[in-house]
């Protein structure tokens, strides 16, 4: 059960060439830079433009094959899509977009629309037209039309980039909350790592119309030989094994062999499974652990690769057990240590510095 595809496509300065099997269930990351394809894909994927030549079949079934001159409709493939602008009919007031959506009602995920309605709070929205609604709150309209049409598969190019901050919260816990209720694979298009964090449990880096890299975030994230945005930030995701109430602090464990690491500013239920987010610049080396330090985490690292970043500044690629945590020092710093690969050390990192949720 998969989305599998080898599409090729070219406009006059710019060639998409890419072969994929993505999971047929979660939150897939289309990750890179302007210009490098990312729509391009999600649209021959919708069927809104075909592609040059390939094939893509979703679970089975065959939308495109270029050999056989076999080539399925958008509206047969049961997609839904949620762009960056809306894209609301605007002589239809919210309501009349919603059941517009019925129209096309197929086989995919069936969700209850009064529950959608009062989930997105659509509910004082429902006789306006679009032009009189913020673009959050078109935004809100289009995520429940696309998901009254009953999609089998959910293709999302940049939906919260334009939005406020409680806007985007109300559509990230909905699109956490139907991965855990309803099976709707999604492929998600976006620039925001905070996202990915969140929501996305597989990744794509497209890069000048191929794909560079794929895999889980946790295994994307820290790694040296990826995008500045990856490359400098540490994805780990563990289990909390005490709570803190008094400090309001918790210990994450990321492995069984591992010590814990301490994060501040929320006691999580021990049990909890939480995601880390850690940036390179919040890393800092020593040779031996530290006493009579604030630091809260002091973790027992190897050195896996020495590379110099974007901006010619000495990155140390590091590996905390099977997790991957990036470290930016100076120059002066990695003489005076005299790193090499393989060189155990002690990463050093403030328990306010890791981001969870
Ligand atoms: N209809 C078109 N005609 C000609 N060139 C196009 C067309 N659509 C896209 N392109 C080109 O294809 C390349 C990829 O565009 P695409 O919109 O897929 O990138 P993207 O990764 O989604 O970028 P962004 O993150 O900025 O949205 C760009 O160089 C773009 O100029």
């Amino acid at each position: 059960m998969s989305l599998e595809l080898a599409l090729y496509h070219d406009y006059r300065r710019f060639e998409l060439d890419v072969s994929l099997t993505l999971p047929g269930s979660g939150v897939t990351a289309l990750f890179g830079p302007s210009g490098c394809g990312k729509s391009t894909l999600l649209r021959l994927l919708a069927g809104i433009e075909p592609a040059r030549r390939g094939r893509v079949f979703f679970e089975g079934e065959c939308w495109q094959d270029s050999e056989a001159a076999l080539w399925v409709a958008p509206r047969q493939r049961d997609i839904g899509m949620v762009f960056q602008d809306a894209r609301l009919f605007p002589h239809l007031s919210v309501q009349d977009n919603l059941r517009f959506a019925g129209r096309y009602a197929r086989r995919g995920v069936a969700l209850d629309e009064q529950h959608l309605i009062e989930r997105l709070q659509l509910e004082p929205l429902l006789s306006q037209l679009p032009a009189t609604l913020s673009g959050g709150q078109q935004q809100r309209v289009a995520l429940a039309r696309a998901l009254l049409s009953r999609p089998r598969l959910l293709l999302m190019d940049e939906p919260l980039s334009a939005l406020d901050q409680a806007s985007r919260q109300l559509l990230l816990a909905l699109i956490v909350d139907l991965q855990q209720h309803h099976r709707l694979p999604i492929l998600y298009v976006t620039h925001a790592v905070d996202e990915v964090l969140r929501l996305a449990n597989h990744m794509v880096q497209l890069e000048a119309g191929r794909v560079v890299a794929e895999g889980a975030p946790t295994e994307l994230f820290g790694r040296p030989d990826t995008a500045p945005a990856l490359e400098d930030c540490a994805l780990l995701k563990g289990e909390v094994i005490e709570q803190d109430l008094t400090d309001t602090m918790s210990a994450v464990r990321c492995a069984p062999d591992l010590p814990p690491i301490w994060i501040a500013g929320t006691a999580h239920p021990v049990g909890s499974t939480v995601m880390l987010s850690l940036q390179a610049r919040d890393v800092a080396l020593s040779l031996h652990p530290l006493a009579g330090t604030s630091l809260q985490n002091q973790l027992p690292v190897q050195v896996e690769a020495i590379t110099m970043d974007h901006h010619g500044g000495p990155r140390i690629a590091l590996r905390f057990g099977e997790h991957r945590l990036p470290a930016m020092i100076s120059h002066r710093a990695l003489a005076q240590l005299q790193l090499h690969t393989g060189m155990p050390l002690w990463a050093l990192i403030k328990s306010v510095a890791v981001e969870h949720q």
